[in-house]
């Protein structure tokens, strides 16, 4: 079982008068890679400034490593906790190497030279932040990144138990991001605990054990990322729409925003989809980002349309799965496919169970039609005998469109799209 590195209870902090930390309680394990988010002016450098002791508490408590945060010396508290703060100017024209020395303070007995442990700690993280090259040059003629790295490498010469970064990134170019957040996830593997303050919440969401969301000076979420950043949460607190995907790369929540052509005056044509088995999904996730009005069904409830569907919030017509669609649904669907100025129709293995989904573009005009199916052989994998794949031939003779791809089939729609302005 992992130990307890950090345990905070009904925290309170402030400046003056007011608190801005409000009954904070936290819990924070060995190995665990935290990373706190929130709106500006949440608290999150004002709660980091009181773990690192650059802020004193009212009220609470602050357990570090089961004993009292005030009852370690600076000494010994230096020895634990390592703290990188948002700003950190340093006046005089030490050299580098000089800067990252300073981090083993703690460890070095007063009136003692460094020892040679002390030179290998500098010398490997000089090396791992990307800094070694610039050990001789004198701190202040750094640019902004190069000092913050610099500074990461001084709290990672120091070995603390305990990391606080404070935006350790703001400066920091994408190829050192990527390089220092690993080497920071792999440093609080080995029996220690780093917390980090993100404003890129994918980048947290992708290297983070756990996320604190802060709002309003309390803690409003603490959990795995695929707890905390939940649309109804990141809404709250944000105050944006989001959208939360999947990030291909890691398989952790990948958030972006929905765009602003949602409160553009364009209109956008209605749009229902027909399809199944996944052949939908990407123009779910396209349409719908792209601002189309979109209806999906019938479907299958477990078929991942379906599920894409209601990720989207689209309005989607289901059946329990390998059931026939019945006529109640089927009247809904003739709403739907009447309403709608597109129906786009995918490739789908077609039963008798799902035939009606075919059998109703019958009675619509066909020019609303577009198909996106093979080019070539038999139109659908046909389970009714042909008759399926002779209805989708009579749409295509009867003026119904056939597309090969979504980029053909944006282009189609949306010579549809018109502004307000047109339509008064
Ligand atoms: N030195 C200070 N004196 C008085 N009030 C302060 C001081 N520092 C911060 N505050 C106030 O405390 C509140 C929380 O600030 P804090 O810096 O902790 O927020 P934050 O979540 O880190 O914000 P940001 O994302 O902008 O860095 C804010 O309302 C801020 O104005």
């Amino acid at each position: 079982m992992n130990n307890t590195i950090l345990d905070i209870n009904s925290l309170c902090a402030g400046y003056e008068q007011e608190d801005i930390l409000k009954e904070i309680s936290l819990k924070i394990d060995e190995q665990s890679f935290i990373g706190i988010i929130g709106p500006n002016g949440s608290g999150k450098s004002t709660f980091m400034q009181v773990i690192a002791r650059s802020l004193s508490f009212r009220n609470g408590e602050v357990v570090l490593l089961g004993n009292s945060l005030e009852s370690y010396s600076f000494r010994d508290f230096g020895k634990h906790v390592g703290y990188v703060p948002q700003e950190c100017e340093i006046k005089f024209r030490y050299p580098v190497y000089e800067v990252v020395m300073m981090g083993r303070n703690p460890h070095i007995d007063r009136f003692q030279s460094p020892s040679q442990e002390d030179h290998d700690a500098v010398r490997r993280a000089l090396l791992v932040t990307g800094t070694d090259s610039l050990a001789d040059r004198p701190v202040t003629e750094l640019s902004g990144g190069e000092r913050q790295r610099v500074m990461i490498a001084r709290v990672l010469a120091q070995d603390p138990i305990l990391l606080l970064l404070d935006e350790p990134f703001a400066h920091i170019d994408i190829h050192h991001q990527y390089e220092l957040i690993r080497i920071i996830r792999e440093t609080s593997r080995d029996k220690r605990a780093v917390i980090g303050i993100f404003h890129d919440i994918n980048l947290a969401a992708a290297y983070c054990d756990q996320i604190v969301l802060m709002y309003e000076g309390r803690v409003r979420a603490y959990g795995k990322p695929e707890e905390v950043l939940t649309t109804e949460l990141i809404h709250e607190v944000f105050k944006i729409q989001p959208v939360i995907d999947i990030n291909p790369a890691t398989g952790t929540p990948y958030m972006y925003v929905e765009e602003e052509w949602k409160k553009s005056d364009i209109h956008k044509p209605r749009i229902h989809l027909i399809s199944g088995g996944g052949t939908g999904s990407y123009l779910i996730s396209l349409l719908s980002r792209s601002g189309y009005p979109l209806s999906c069904g019938v479907l299958g409830e477990n078929d991942s349309d379906c599920l894409m569907a209601r990720k989207y919030d689209i309005p989607t017509l289901a059946e329990p799965p390998f059931s026939r669609i019945s006529l109640e649904m089927e009247e809904k669907l003739t709403k739907l496919i009447q309403k709608a100025d597109f129906v786009i129709v995918t490739s789908m293995p077609v039963g008798w169970g799902n035939y009606p989904n075919i059998r109703i573009l019958e009675q619509i005009d066909p020019k609303k039609i577009i198909c996106i199916l093979p080019s070539s052989g038999p139109y659908l994998p046909d389970f009714t005998g042909g008759v399926a794949t002779d209805t989708i031939k009579r749409l295509l003779s009867s003026g119904a469109q056939m597309v090969s791809g979504p980029g053909e089939l944006l282009k189609i729609i949306q010579s549809k799209d018109y502004s307000n302005d047109t339509m008064q």
